[in-house]
């Protein structure tokens, strides 16, 4: 079997999917794309770290078998097309996968080939672990009180790219049905001139990503979920999404979670035994008194339904211990991350707002070159860095691969490959605790050596020599639900 042309390596074996599961060989498949720009020195970099770990880990009994499949510049010059069928096949065929960044020009041309891939094999979630090595520099006075993991819905929201440019025939007929159809009557209108897009956020693809990061929570002991969105402004889909995520937690995981505000009214009677459905309200919403009376109605009613259904499951304070749900408006949640990142554990989010949020999160923590990702759907998952194609260093040897190299890391847990996993990690925070790192940690560390890309992946090797291998047969390969 081959894609593009190029046969399937003929020492390694296919990743399978059955029953709900996962089923790893020793010697998996697993197709990578290099990357435009900074992708090239990226991947050579870290494919030596990740085949080192696996080879100190496991002593030869496990080993990658890399595929390599094409998108971005390297397709188009090799084959004239951004995005070979053949390359979402082999995605497909082989199921786990690692990917340098694309490039998307802005404004025009391709739309994004890494949008692309998420969406065509249906990664409904992006998911950013935000966490801070010791030793690396930062802009803030504790980094490490962030520790935060990201689940950015994947495949809808103005990245459906349902787009009509400014002035075109198309443009002119939507602005024209929505100004006479929509919006007759109203006050409203779309100025003649505008370009339009449109957003889309589903109960689907909010409920299965919130779902997802419920999952991941309470499977890693977090403290909370928080469900980030501009629901305030963009009341039917934004504010949609967290009605939605608060519904997933409510119904699916009743046993295990509280809610923000039901944990105040479960408060109030813990610490109150006698309080009334009308004094407990008034605690949960302090200007009742000047509302009009259906709100007041409506806050005692939620207030009597909440003590019904889950006071005897949930009240004398052992909602403390359970898994925290809670929401934050888009604009706040970024002055939070700054002031009080501690408070935050897991965030969902709709994904234009986890767009954002991921590079800024990552910022406080050492930046783009430490920033690992992943995208993950049922059956399939392929792994890659928050950071794009840093056009400017690309061949250079200058950029830090610390970002791929922890997607690699994912990968391996992913996998199972938990030795592999560690080795790579630890191995890394040596490598930048001795301050020998590349520029981007240079320019912000005292009395640090500055190392090329190629040099960085060199040490961490060399750092690889100093742990202990294990046999590498008391791990059964990965299972996921
Ligand atoms: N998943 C993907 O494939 C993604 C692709 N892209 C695409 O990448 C292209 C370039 O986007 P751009 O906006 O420049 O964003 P980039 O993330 O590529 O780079 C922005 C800046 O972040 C820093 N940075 C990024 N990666 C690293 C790294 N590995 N090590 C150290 N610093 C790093 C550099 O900062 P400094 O200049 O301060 O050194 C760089 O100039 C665009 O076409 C965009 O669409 C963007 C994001 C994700
Ligand atoms: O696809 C792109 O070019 C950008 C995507 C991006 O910024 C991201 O996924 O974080
Ligand atoms: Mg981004």
């Amino acid at each position: 079997m081959s894609y593009n042309g190029l046969p399937l390596p003929t020492d390694g074996e296919k990743i399978t999917f059955k029953d709900g599961r996962f089923a790893i060989p020793n010697n998996p498949i697993i197709p990578y794309i290099e990357g435009d720009g900074t992708g090239r020195d990226i991947w050579k970099a870290s494919v030596r770290v990740f085949d080192a770990a696996v080879q100190k880990a496991y002593g030869g009994k496990r080993k990658v078998a890399w595929y390599e499949v094409f998108a971005g510049e390297k397709a188009k010059e090799k084959f004239n097309t951004w995005l070979p069928d053949d390359t979402v096949s082999a995605f497909r065929e082989l199921r786990v996968g690692i990917k340098g960044p694309l490039t998307t020009p802005i404004g025009g041309g391709i739309r994004s080939l890494n949008v692309t891939l998420r969406q065509v094999l249906d990664l409904y979630s992006c998911v950013r672990p935000v966490k801070y090595y010791q030793g690396i520099p930062s802009p803030v006075k504790h980094p490490e009180r962030m520790d935060i993991v990201i689940f950015r819905e994947n495949t809808e929201d103005v990245y459906a790219g349902i787009e009509w440019k400014q002035g075109t025939d198309k443009a002119k007929k939507i602005i024209d049905f929505i100004n006479k159809e929509m919006l007759a009557g109203t006050n409203k209108s779309i100025r003649e001139d505008s370009g339009i897009g449109i957003k889309p956020i589903s109960v689907t693809g909010t409920k299965r990503l919130v779902k997802m990061s419920i999952e991941h929570a309470l499977k890693t002991g977090r403290k909370s979920v928080t469900l980030v969105h501009k629901g305030n402004i963009q009341k039917f889909t934004e504010g949609a999404f967290r009605e939605w995520g608060y519904e997933v937690a409510t119904q699916e995981f009743r046993a295990q979670c509280v809610t923000e505000r039901e944990s105040w009214i479960l408060d109030n009677k813990d610490k109150n035994p006698n309080l009334s459905i009308e004094e407990n309200a008034h605690m949960v919403e302090p200007g009742i008194d000047f509302a009009p009376d259906d709100f007041k109605q409506g806050v005692y009613a939620e207030v009597k339904q909440v003590l019904d259904a889950i006071y005897a499951s949930h009240g004398d304070r052992r909602w403390k211990s359970m898994l925290m749900i809670n929401d934050r408006i888009a604009d706040s949640i970024f002055q939070q991350i700054v002031t009080r990142p501690e408070e935050y554990s897991v965030l969902a989010t709709p994904n234009l707002n986890g767009d954002y949020i991921s590079d800024a999160c990552a910022a406080q923590v050492g930046g783009l070159g430490i920033a690992p990702g992943a995208n993950i759907g049922r059956e399939h998952a392929i792994f890659e860095a928050t950071h794009g194609t840093a056009p400017k260093y690309a061949d250079k040897d200058v950029i830090n691969p610390g970002s791929v190299i922890l997607s690699g890391v994912m990968m391996f847990d992913f996998l199972g490959w938990e030795e592999a996993a560690r080795l790579i990690e630890d191995s890394m925070e040596q490598t930048i605790q001795k301050k020998t790192v590349t520029y981007d940690f240079e320019r912000l560390m005292e009395g640090a050596k500055k190392v090329t890309t190629s040099g960085f992946a060199n040490l961490i090797i060399g750092k690889m020599e100093h742990h202990g291998a294990t046999d590498g047969n008391h791990h059964q390969h990965a299972a996921h639900e």
